[in-house]
């Protein structure tokens, strides 16, 4: 595993055929297609709940800007969430929000709150999702740093999956971080 000497390490990207193994106990949910909002609320016997931790529009990080296609100095809508159940955060999620893909009937997507993103990208039939990518987030990274501020003991390494997501042809930069507390579920 590289190391990374500083906090603008950006992640190393690969689809699911370019993973070495051995692969993670949690590869049911790295690699599960579906909502995993809706796969959460199922293996939670407790309380399901989106936090918002964060929503600002900001420059996204480089390589979130190059899957998207974005010109270095665009601003998007960074949405930033915790996925609980109970009081376990288990997943991180980072979304990327182009201006233009908040027009329309998508500009609802700008004021989500605690509203999982995920009832409303699974609810529509027109979604298109590109194929998933994954990565091994370390200490030192800012995604990794992002991740685990709610974490009172972080772990040296947590695996990260990303995917763009279309409504009316529109894009959204979807990464989802799964922390330690998922094992539990
Ligand atoms: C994309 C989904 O939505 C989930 C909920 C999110 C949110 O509310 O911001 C972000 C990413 C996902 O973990 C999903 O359910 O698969």
């Amino acid at each position: 595993m590289r190391r990374c000497p500083h906090t603008f390490c950006e992640p190393v990207w690969r689809y699911r055929q370019q993973l070495l193994s051995p692969l993670p106990a949690i590869r049911a949910w790295l690699f599960d297609n579906g909502s995993l909002t809706r796969r959460l609320q199922h293996a939670c016997d407790g309380e399901f709940r989106v936090e918002v931790v964060a929503q600002e529009w900001q420059r996204p990080l480089l390589n979130e800007r190059r899957r998207l296609a974005l010109p270095a100095r665009r601003l998007a809508l960074v949405r930033q969430v915790y996925l609980y159940c109970d009081d376990v955060p288990c997943v991180f999620a980072r979304t990327i929000m182009p201006r233009q893909t908040l027009s329309g009937a998508e500009r609802h997507l700008a004021v989500l709150g605690n509203r999982p993103l995920g009832a409303l990208l699974f609810a529509d039939p027109r979604m298109h999702r590109e194929p998933l990518e994954f990565t091994r987030l370390q200490s030192g990274e800012r995604l990794f740093a992002e991740a685990v501020q709610r974490l009172a003991s972080p772990p040296p390494a947590i695996w990260g999956r990303r995917s763009v997501f279309y409504l009316a042809a529109k894009p959204l930069l979807v990464n989802e971080i799964f922390l330690p507390g998922i094992e539990k579920l």
